[in-house]
């Protein structure tokens, strides 16, 4: 029995969403934001096999952008996907392609300093064990920690900031406050967090010294469960196998996961190489490279974020060179985070559906759930949760 293996390149968006006016990055709407489509007008994009899988008209059919120099025959299946959970973040996004739309209006912190009301400060205190916290705003992750690591360091103070997703997260020295300190302090808050729909607390562990901080791949996120059954939990209740590579773990608090493999994109490249080798039969292998969101994305770097697609492309040729016969993969994204766009904020966008293994056709305008849907019609297993199949 063929396995199916799904990778969400993370935040790599086709633009088009029809809601992207709601959403913002500062003060400026995301409508008109596009990922790709961006990246290939300012810096160039050459992506040979997303090409073939129909990436080129994946866009087309998001935005109405015609990218020259993309395949014009795919033979791969192709579509563009829209969300409709009320939040353009990596939760929502992943919940949502696993068949469950979130529920519930997240809740987000607003653009102010303190940014955080005096009761999850005092908890963030008292869990800490310090007499106070640094920052206490919205930032990049990259920005704060140059900003306040020297001050972190001389008073021992966590630095806790925010965005425009609904997060909490904790940036601290891995050496001088202590990795495990750090993760305590983010379970012991997160429940707190969790009650108020906080969608995440994330521990950000940095080391180095002033003027060269530099963040560490020990980053955890403390999510809350989702609401309802995933594709995860029906395809393990099923039997079968569910393997996660990259954030995959976190993002679904481990539900209905029995094989969890981690580390930078390129370690979980090769994970998915093993994978291709050792996976059951009918098993499901759900991956997430993040670091086109978190590298390039969000540090506004297009050509960063090129060159990262660029190597993607070619490794995920290679690994459809070992792919059976009876495998179906799936190329998709969370979200947006248009490198070319103001703020540092993911952007509202459509995603592209890329498919091998199903043959070439165009699958058009699909909704997030029918990715959970179509792949538990491939494996053939009792699914309850929302989405058409697109087999
Ligand atoms: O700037 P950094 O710390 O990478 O933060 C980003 O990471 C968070 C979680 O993915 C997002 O909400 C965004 O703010
Ligand atoms: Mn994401
Ligand atoms: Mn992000």
């Amino acid at each position: 029995m063929g396995r199916v293996f799904l990778i969400v390149i993370d935040s790599v968006g086709i633009g088009g969403a029809p809601d992207a006016d709601q959403f913002f990055n500062g003060d400026l709407p995301d409508t008109g934001a596009n990922t790709v489509a961006h990246i290939a007008q300012n810096v160039g994009l050459n992506v040979p096999t997303l090409a073939q899988l129909g990436l080129g008209q994946a866009v087309t059919c998001a935005s109405g952008i015609a990218l020259p120099g993309f395949a014009s025959s795919p033979s791969g299946a192709w579509g563009a996907a829209t969300e409709v959970s009320k939040g353009k973040d990596t939760p929502s996004g992943h919940w949502e392609l696993a068949g469950v739309p979130v529920p519930w209006d997240w809740h987000t912190f607003p653009k102010a300093t303190p940014a955080f009301p005096a009761k999850v400060t005092e908890a963030l205190c008292k869990a800490a064990g310090t007499e106070g916290i640094l920052a206490n705003c919205h930032a990049s992750g990259t920005e704060v920690i140059a900003d306040y690591g020297a001050e972190h360091l001389r008073s021992g103070w966590p630095i806790c900031y925010t965005s425009v997703d609904s997060v909490l997260q904790i940036a601290a020295h891995e050496e001088a406050f202590g990795l495990d300190r750090l993760l305590k302090l983010c379970a012991d808050v997160a429940p707190m967090l969790h009650e108020m729909k906080v969608g995440r607390v994330i521990a950000r562990p940095f080391i180095g010294h002033e003027g060269a901080f530099e963040r560490t791949a020990h980053r955890k996120d403390f999510a809350i469960a989702p609401p309802s059954n995933t594709i995860c939990d029906y395809v393990h209740a099923a039997g079968r196998k569910v393997y996660a590579v990259g954030k995959i773990g976190d993002i679904f608090s481990m539900r209905g996961i029995d094989d969890l493999r981690k580390g930078r994109d390129r370690a979980l490249m090769d994970h998915l190489f093993d994978l291709s080798g050792e996976a059951a039969d009918g098993s499901f292998v759900f991956a997430n490279l993040v670091e086109f969101d978190s590298e390039y994305g969000h540090r506004r770097d297009a050509a960063g974020y090129r060159d990262h697609l660029e190597w993607f492309d070619g490794r995920l040729a290679d690994l459809i060179g070992t792919l059976r016969s009876d495998d179906m993969l799936i190329v998709t994204a969370d979200h947006g985070n248009d490198p070319t766009w103001s703020g540092t904020d993911h952007t509202r966008e459509r995603v592209p559906v890329l498919v091998h293994g199903i043959g070439a056709r165009e699958l058009g305008l699909l909704a997030f759930t029918d990715v959970a849907a179509s792949i538990a019609d491939y494996l053939n297993v009792p699914y309850a949760g929302e989405g058409k199949s697109f087999l």
